[in-house]
């Protein structure tokens, strides 16, 4: 029996180009696929200045004026891109504290016509704070997040050689005939008020294939949840990122590697604001998962076998078997979002709001 995880691996990226040493990095990255869902990656290829740069712009985009914020709401955009404020969203029933930005990378874009599928709208350009109160953010964090993206592209791969596939495996999911837009955003957890609640954002999921999570603060918080169901700090490592697996690579392996549960406590009474940069590697919008599950050969697949049951949650993305997965990212949006979603998508809102718009939106 593969043991239950009690911590979070961590595998060195230079190994990848050291031919003596890539096998062991391929081994480590399987354990960690199959049995954890959960990985720190070290020496990643992103230029360590512009790790620096970010991190140090990240409280600089919360600290301008909050009209100025608001002036970028996510609510004026129909890509679910902009400035979401403190308490925008619900995670399980409870208020998520934190405050947020959207952005999202470049794209071959070819903009939603009358008569094309309403997903085709989620994406589309990005809201920018302006470009005086943050001074070179746009320019820094777009460089960072091309970096993110290009490495995004070849961990897919090596995700593919971890299963014996080919490493072109993925390339339909992620590559379509308009190339992908990725999310990304900055996150600010601020120390809460009072001692009524202590989430910074409640156990969920993420919906892609990868996320590449730059936790920008030295606080403790982010949790990973083990296949026992028992919570596993995930604390920042310097210059690593922490990636995890999204429910769409989850489902397209049939469940072979796991979606891991995650969450983040707010930041300790006494203690200063938590900042995160994650990115969320998406898909292609046309292609439905139901249909282009992945053969993996018995040897491989049978490593299921010997990790104890998955603890799964009740959030399931079952719509990935049988929609399209711009859908599924739009009603994942729709779901945490349903003031943009009510201005932007009425009839989509309509179906899961019926009664009209919730206090708070609630995310996966
Ligand atoms: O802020 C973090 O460390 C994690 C954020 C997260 O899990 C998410 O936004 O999906
Ligand atoms: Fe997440």
């Amino acid at each position: 029996m593969a043991s239950n995880f009690s911590s979070v691996p961590i595998l060195d990226y230079s190994l990848v180009s050291d031919p003596n040493r890539r096998p062991e990095f391929i081994r480590d990255l399987q354990n960690a696929l199959v049995n954890v869902g959960f990985l720190y990656l070290s020496n990643p290829p992103v230029a360590r200045e512009d790790i620096d740069a970010v991190i140090d712009y990240a409280p600089k985009v919360f600290d301008i004026p909050q009209e100025s914020k608001e002036k970028i709401r996510m609510i004026n955009s129909p890509h679910f891109f902009g400035y979401s404020r403190f308490g925008a969203e619900l995670t399980k029933g409870k208020v998520d504290q934190r405050e947020q930005y959207d952005f999202g990378t470049q794209y071959g874009e070819n903009g939603w016509k009358p008569g094309d599928p309403e997903y085709l709208k989620l994406w589309g350009p990005p809201q920018w704070p302006d470009e005086e109160l943050v001074p070179g953010f746009r320019d820094t964090y777009s460089r960072y997040i091309a970096q993110v993206n290009q490495l995004s592209s070849d961990f897919i791969k090596l995700v593919a050689e971890a299963l014996n596939l080919p490493p072109d495996t993925f390339d339909r999911f992620v590559n379509g005939p308009n190339g992908v837009q990725h999310r990304a955003k900055v996150v600010k957890y601020p120390v809460p008020e009072d001692d009524s609640s202590d989430q910074g954002v409640g156990p969920h999921y993420d919906g892609g294939f990868l996320t590449f999570l730059l936790q920008a603060s030295p606080h403790r918080g982010l949790q990973v949840q083990n296949l026992a169901g028992d919570w596993i700090d995930a604390p920042p490592i310097p210059y690593t990122f922490v990636v995890n697996i999204g429910k769409a690579l989850e489902k397209v392996t049939q469940g072979l590697t796991v979606a891991t549960s995650h969450q983040v406590l707010s930041p300790a009474k006494g203690s200063t604001p938590r900042y995160s940069i994650p990115f969320f590697q998406m898909l292609t919008q046309d292609v439905v998962i139901g249909d282009n599950v992945l053969e993996i050969s018995p040897e491989i697949l049978k490593l299921k076998e010997s990790r104890p049951s998955v603890h799964s949650d009740s959030v399931n993305y079952a719509e990935y078997g049988k929609y399209p997965a711009g859908q599924v990212a739009l009603i994942g949006r729709v779901k945490s979002h349903p003031d943009v979603a009510e201005r932007h998508y009425p009839d989509l809102f309509k179906q899961f709001f019926p009664e009209g718009l919730p206090a708070h939106g609630f995310a996966y």
